[in-house]
């Protein structure tokens, strides 16, 4: 991994961006509560942020982001509705590409794991102090059921530049 010199999305040549890991978000929306989890490992752990993770080989980021659920609340989400896609470039190198779901309901009942700790907030009182910074960029939107696409440049957990761009 080779760290870049960028300090402004202006910077990524992002017609020719391939980001080194396809991962997916998924938030549980219900009766006007989202569905959040303290997040125990991996990248962003410590942070709040929707249950989610990397692709497997052969997986599409649907069955992705129901596995990951599974295996990270031991729920099943239903109803899913892909909403977006957010591409992260950080300055050491490393990127990532989120494709977010949104969920309106779920089968079982959401536990503790090695992974997660599940966290239920009523959708006017999210966490953003304590989420990654662009969250608060887009979970409004999808909360809105609208779809979007974005790119953000980070310095470690620092949001450099972002752009944001509703579709129809
Ligand atoms: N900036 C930002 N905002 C919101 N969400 C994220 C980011 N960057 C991110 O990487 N993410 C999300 C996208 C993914 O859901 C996770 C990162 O995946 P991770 O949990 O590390 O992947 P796993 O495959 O589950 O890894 P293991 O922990 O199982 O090794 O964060």
């Amino acid at each position: 991994m080779q760290p870049i010199a960028a300090r402004t999305l202006s910077d990524i040549d992002w017609e020719n961006w391939k980001a080194q890991d396809p991962a997916t978000l998924t938030f549980v929306i219900k009766e006007d509560h989202i569905l959040l989890i303290r997040k125990k490992r991996g990248l962003g752990a410590g942070k709040i942020n929707g249950p989610g993770g990397r692709l497997e080989e052969g997986e599409t980021t649907l069955e992705c982001a129901v596995r990951e659920v599974q295996e990270e609340l031991k729920i099943t989400p239903l109803n899913m509705a892909f909403h977006g896609e957010c591409l992260f470039q950080f300055v050491d190198g490393y990127s990532i590409h989120v494709y977010a779901f949104a969920a309106s309901d779920y089968d079982g009942i959401a536990e503790e794991t090695d992974e997660a700790i599940p966290l239920w907030f009523h959708i006017n009182d999210i966490p953003y102090d304590e989420m990654w910074e662009d969250d608060r960029c887009w979970l409004p939107l999808l909360l809105k059921k609208k779809n979007f696409i974005g790119r953000y440049l980070f310095d470690k957990d620092t949001m450099l530049d972002y752009e944001i761009e509703l579709l129809t």
